[in-house]
């Protein structure tokens, strides 16, 4: 897809990186470079500028939506019980958009600018890819080369974790996935404590799922959300995204012995980019244009990157 265009009747309205800008009004840039460069990922140049151009104005509008959202949620627990008691429920914002496009600096960034707001001094951040079946359960199933599709997550789980979540439970715990092992690790939990704000984020999260045979309505995972972002790109970046960044890995985590992928990191790099390729267009790609792309206009708000990572577009749903 091109620029993200305004037709007559879409949902959305359409903002330059410099209109968007606009909306920081007064809000302050609090955060310092050597914060953002910790939770920057490899290969992604977001910097200071583009934090006050884009994330300042995103973490006002999301801040207001949570200040609003607590208000609601006091208003109606004086209907309910007569008086304001009860736990309050975490907002939840979901991330979606393809392997490689940056969600997980755009989550980090955004859990460090919201905790700064004082109705969300707690955000907590978690990514789907724990809920990926363990690479012992997607070779039984032959799945291992479609890791990232909707078969491959136990979606299950992910309701009944967004369920406890949003019911205001006290110590969720969700498993952990690593990049490094390629694989869920075994025992290892993460947990989910009240939270004010909880960021969701991966590929995943604004998918449908399909209705059984006898019609029963089932839950998706974005009925749990109170606001949804999408990260696009075109897909030549992505691609490139991808490869730079395995490349990189081959000279960095693929060198440590027990990375499950070590052995790319003793062949050529010829090879090594006929592998990267191959994940990239047999798997990462499909995924992308039947499961993830056409989730984008499910999202409340669309952050459009231009080639060099940074965002050029914002698309902000208006009904
Ligand atoms: N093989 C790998 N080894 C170590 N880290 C990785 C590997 N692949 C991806 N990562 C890191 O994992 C994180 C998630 O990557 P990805 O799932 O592609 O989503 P995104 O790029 O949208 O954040 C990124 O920080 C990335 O740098
Ligand atoms: C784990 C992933 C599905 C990404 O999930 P995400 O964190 O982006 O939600 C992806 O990084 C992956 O492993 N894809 C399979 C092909 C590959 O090795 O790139």
């Amino acid at each position: 897809m091109d620029q993200l265009a305004p037709t007559p009747f879409s949902p959305y309205r359409i903002f330059s990186a410099d209109e968007w800008a606009e909306f920081r009004a007064d809000t302050p840039l609090t955060l310092g470079a050597g914060e953002l460069e910790r939770i920057r990922s490899m290969n992604d140049p977001v910097d200071l500028d583009e934090v006050a151009r884009i994330y300042l104005a995103l973490s006002r509008l999301l801040s207001a939506h949570v200040e609003a959202t607590q208000v609601l949620f006091s208003q109606r627990q004086r209907f309910l019980s007569g008086r304001s008691a009860g736990h309050k429920t975490p907002f939840v914002i979901g991330i979606a958009g393809s392997v490689a496009v940056g969600k997980s600096t755009t989550a980090r960034l955004l859990q460090l600018l919201l905790q700064r707001w004082p109705s969300s001094p707690k955000v907590a951040l978690l990514t789907t890819d724990g809920f990926l079946y363990p690479n012992a359960v997607l070779d039984e199933k032959g799945l291992m080369r479609r890791k990232g599709f909707p078969e491959s997550y136990d979606v299950g789980a992910i309701l009944r974790f967004l369920s406890d979540v949003k019911a205001g439970a006290a110590r969720v715990s969700a498993p952990v996935y690593s990049h490094f092992y390629y694989d869920v690790m075994a025992g290892e939990r993460v947990v989910i404590d009240r939270p004010d704000i909880l960021i969701f984020e991966g590929l995943n999260v604004l998918q449908v799922q399909k209705m059984p045979p006898d019609g029963r309505a089932v839950p998706f995972v974005s009925d749990f959300f109170d606001y949804s972002i999408y990260i696009d790109a075109e897909e030549p970046d992505l691609y490139r995204w991808y490869i730079e960044r395995f490349m990189r890995l081959r000279d960095t985590a693929f060198k440590q012995t027990d990375s499950f992928f070590h052995r790319y990191s003793k062949i050529s790099d010829a090879e090594a980019l006929r592998i990267a390729e191959d994940l990239w267009s047999q798997i990462n790609a499909v995924n992308l244009h039947e499961n993830i792309l056409p989730t984008r206009p499910r999202a409340d708000l669309i952050l459009k990157k231009g080639p060099d990572h940074l965002i050029e577009q914002v698309a902000l749903r208006k009904l």
